[in-house]
């Protein structure tokens, strides 16, 4: 082993990275952690000699012998390379035994030779630095190889092939040699090891049983004896990717450090003729490969010529290319006659093949790291779970699992306002909980449901309370997900989320936003070819879920906004088995939502007024805008220092959410603020007076949100399901409210009605079309599909409609520029306070207007009728964040 510590730079990184080639091989085969020790002692013996050179042993300390190649080395250096003096001392111990010492240590097995003291405390060194950075289990297993390698010493054949490689390039022949040389060494301890652990566990086993007395706690006597963790484990000598990886990293700094700068150098021939052969400097030539030729040199007399030069240095040689071995021949035996140097004295040349394995390494290097580089990266990204995975782990589920135990604590009662959907999904909480129930009277076990409806209702709030209160994990994953620029990465997420699924029965699998994969087939196609990708992604889907054995306690919930584009195949029983429709809430819906957002939120309202107040002002708020409100709120509070939220802040919040920020750095002309005001009066003056329009609640000219100048705010009559001719045609009336008080007010119009003007049109549009509101043309349905190229009616009928609507609008026009024109003075009041304010409350209206003549919603008079409540700032419609009232709902 001194050997090793003594070697040529050059060879110990060879040898460090021929221990790295055995370990990278032999663990293909064995899985054996020892056969890496071998590479990382072997680089802990380099790191240790690069970084502290050992001293030049002094002679026969140990009775240490020259051996052939130092000998040679020490004739032809007069003197070392400059700081290689410590490098090639040529030094091979003998073994105390050999050295005639007497010594306490048990006999070596044949073949075998010791390390000697200098050499131990050098790797115990390099070990202890190395350990650092290593798991425990692998240090340990350092370190009994170490005292392995102390008793047993290493192969004598190890040795010699250390020696025979000092100063010289390896061969592949050397490598494949210490290979095995090093194979051998832990095989060697490997059995030895595993036998002392058979007789151990023997011995015990026959002493236990002699013994009568009960077996140890924690399991039979193997079991107690590895737990003692005295012995060499074999168990535990698994190679891993990473330790590789970090064996390679060593080696290659290892071998950078004590590396010679330079090991060869291209010349022409005229170089080697005029620089060395002429000079008579040339010991021998070797063609290489046929197509070089490696110059040995005389050092000695090379140094005395050069003595900068690098070709002192042993190890290093020049090359210089020929065109074929028959001119070189040629062109040399004339040098030779040229300088008349006899026969007899010719400069021998032989030939060699060379298949250095550092050229092999140079050749295939890259290949080989990029391949290793894609396995490493391959498994990492496939480690942490089962199932198939692709390159990269792309085929693995994206899917997220919520712990039931920690992570799923939503419960039903955190669900407000969706009683029906509550009771529908509450069956397969039983069936998650209790399924022999069904099973025993012969039910199949629903398989899925698909919960459909706007956004923010919540659908995946549903999902996770029923995972919540069946306390079983679940799966969340989008149906985006699943979609991926390959084909059959889609499949083969859906297989890894089933399988996985199937792992944890009984469970939840909740699919968001499906129609991103489950959209209907044949439609999908119809527009630009189908799509391959999400059509298998669709069809594993289907077969997961038809692959379900009845037993499977796996329960897929699937969540969209667009149940009628869905595919058949996934509706039909045995698949999504129950239609879940989730509607935004109700009135009442709404308030059970508040109150479950306002348990978080710190406020001194009277929660029955507050929710009732909040709730009768967001008509259409789905679950998430609630949430979004209270929160809001909060942040409003929050932001004026104020102890608690109150009604003002929540008001606020509701306006905001609807309507956006207030602009209030737009600053408009005092003209253009005018038309705004009257604009804006002409809508309130019609919300006050039309019997069936909404009644009024705000009215501002503060620019809000996007575009709007101004903004008047109405409360409507409740949840409106149904509409009637005069609701519609006062709603039309009003929405052109504005644009009549300009007519009426100035000489010219403005552009600001043009949103209003849309909004009358699709309303006319609608009653003409859908609603049967027209004696013209009767009951019937025009369907209005903006993909159709054709109309489905005759040119005759569009005309009829064209005319239908104009009438219908023209009607709405006339009932409102009648009224305004009646009610110009109270026109002119309205706005003109509104200039002076900028915003105007219910209390405004009543002031200038008196009070409205006609019967209030019931709703509406308790919360806004009058109390505290109602002296706050009213808030908008929840529908309408522009001037206009807001569009007539679908009727059922
Ligand atoms: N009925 C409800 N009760 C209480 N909170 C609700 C309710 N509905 C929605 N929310 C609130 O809205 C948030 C969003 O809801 P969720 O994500 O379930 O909506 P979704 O219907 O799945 O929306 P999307 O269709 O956009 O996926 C919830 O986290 C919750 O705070």
């Amino acid at each position: 082993m001194t050997s090793i510590l003594r070697q040529s730079s050059s060879t110990l990184a060879r040898l460090s990275r021929s221990s790295l080639q055995s370990a990278a091989r032999s663990s293909i085969r064995t899985s054996n952690h020892t056969l890496l020790l071998a590479s990382r002692i072997s680089a802990r013996q380099a790191r240790s000699f690069a970084s502290n050179p050992p001293k030049k042993p002094k002679k026969d300390n140990n009775g240490a012998k020259e051996d052939v190649t130092g000998k040679q080395a020490s004739e032809l250096s007069g003197k070392p390379a400059p700081g290689t003096e410590n490098l090639y001392n040529g030094k091979t111990p003998l073994s105390p035994q050999e050295n005639g010492e007497e010594s306490a240590e048990p006999p070596l097995a044949e073949g075998m030779t010791r390390m000697n003291p200098e050499d131990q405390k050098a790797i115990e060194e390099l070990l202890d630095t190395v350990k650092k950075g290593m798991p425990k289990s692998q240090v340990e297993i350092i370190e009994k190889s170490l005292e392995h390698m102390k008793r047993e010493g290493i192969p004598k054949e190890l040795r010699e092939l250390m020696d025979e490689m000092r100063g010289k390039p390896m061969t592949l022949s050397q490598a494949a040699k210490l290979t095995r040389l090093t194979s051998q060494v832990v095989w060697k301890q490997m059995d030895k090891e595993m036998k002392k652990e058979q007789t151990d566990f023997e011995s015990n086993e026959s002493k236990g049983g002699e013994s009568g007395g009960p077996p140890p706690p924690g399991g039979s006597g193997k079991g107690q004896k590895q737990g003692a963790g005295g012995g060499f484990k074999p168990g535990e000598m698994k190679i891993d990717t990473s330790s590789l990886i970090l064996s390679a990293f060593v080696s290659y700094l290892l071998y950078r450090m004590v590396m010679p700068g330079e090991t060869g150098r291209d010349i022409t021939y005229q170089e080697f003729r005029s620089t060395f052969f002429d000079k008579g400097l040339v010991e021998k030539l070797t063609v290489v490969n046929r197509d070089r030729v490696r110059v040995d040199l005389h050092r000695e007399a090379t140094q005395s010529i050069y003595p900068d030069s690098p070709a002192v240095n042993p190890n290093f040689h020049y090359y210089f290319s020929i065109g074929s071995v028959e001119a070189f021949e040629r062109k040399l035996d004339e040098a030779q006659k040229e300088l008349g140097i006899p026969s007899s004295e010719r400069i021998p040349v032989s030939y060699a093949t060379d298949t250095d394995a550092w050229q092999f390494f140079m050749n295939f290097g890259p290949t080989i790291l990029f391949i290793a580089a894609i396995f490493y990266m391959g498994r990492r990204a496939s480690s942490g779970g089962g199932g198939a995975s692709g390159v990269f782990g792309m085929g693995k589920s994206r899917a997220k699992q919520f712990n039931h135990e920690t992570d799923v604590k939503v419960k039903f009662k955190d669900v407000a306002g969706m009683d029906e959907a509550k009771m529908e999904i509450m069956e397969f909480v039983s069936f998650l909980k209790t399924p022999e129930q069904f099973q025993r009277l012969g039910a199949k076990i629903p398989r899925g449901a698909i919960l459909s409806g706007p956004p923010g209702t919540g659908k995946t709030l549903l999902a996770k309370a029923t995972a919540g209160e069946s306390q079983v994990p679940f799966f969340s994953v989008s149906g985006s997900e699943f979609v991926e620029m390959f084909v059959g990465v889609g499949a083969s997420r859906v297989r890894d989320l089933f399988a996985m699924a199937r792992k944890n029965t009984p469970c939840i699998i909740f699919i968001d936003e499906i129609d991103a994969i489950g959209k209907s087939r044949g439609k999908a196609g119809s527009w630009g070819g189908g799509n391959d990708e999400r059509e298998a992604t669709l069809n594993q889907i289907l077969t997961e879920m038809d692959g379900f054995n009845t037993s499977e306690q796996v329960v897929v919930l699937a969540g969209t906004n667009r149940p009628d584009v869905l595919d058949k195949a996934l509706m039909r029983p045995g698949r999504f088995d129950r239609h879940i429709a989730i509607d935004r809430p109700t009135m009442e819906g709404r308030k059970q939502i508040f109150l479950v957002h306002l348990k978080k939120i710190v406020t001194h309202e009277d929660l029955e007024h507050l929710t009732g107040r909040l709730s009768a002002l967001t008509p259409g708020f789905s679950g998430a805008d609630i949430a979004n409100c209270c929160n809001e709120a909060a942040l409003i509070a929050a932001r004026t220092s104020a102890k608690s939220v109150a009604m003002i802040h929540f008001e606020q919040a509701i306006e905001r959410v609807i309507g956006g920020l207030e602009k209030k750095s737009l600053v408009l002309s005092p003209e253009e603020k005018k038309v705004v005001a009257y604009h804006e009066a002409g809508h309130a003056i019609c919300g006050w007076f039309f019997k069936y329009a909404d009644p009024l609640l705000k009215v501002s000219i503060i620019p809000r949100g996007q575009g709007a100048l101004g903004y008047a705010q109405y409360l409507p009559a409740g949840d409106t399901y149904l509409m009637n001719v005069n609701q519609l045609m006062d709603r039309m009336a009003m929405t052109l409210g504005g644009r009549v008080s300009e007519e009426i007010h100035f000489e010219t119009v403005t552009s600001g009605a043009s949103d209003d003007f849309n909004k009358v049109t699709r309303m006319a549009t609608a009653m003409v079309t859908k609603w049967g509101m027209s004696k013209k043309l009767g009951p019937l349905h025009f369907e209005d599909d903006e993909n159709k190229l054709h109309k489905p009616f005759a040119e005759a009928t569009a005309q009829t409609i064209d005319s239908e609507v104009r009438r219908i609008v023209d009607e709405a026009y006339k009932q409102c520029k009648d009224l305004l024109t009646e009610k110009k003075k109270e026109i002119g009041l309205v706005a003109e306070e509104l200039l002076s304010k900028e915003v105007l409350g219910r209390e405004d209206m009543i002031r200038l207007l008196g009070k409205r003549p006609f019967d209030e919603n019931k709703d509406f008079v308790k919360y806004f009728g009058g109390g505290p409540g109602s002296k706050s700032a009213p808030p908008p419609f929840p529908t309408e964040n522009t001037d206009s009232p807001p569009e007539a709902p679908t009727p059922a």
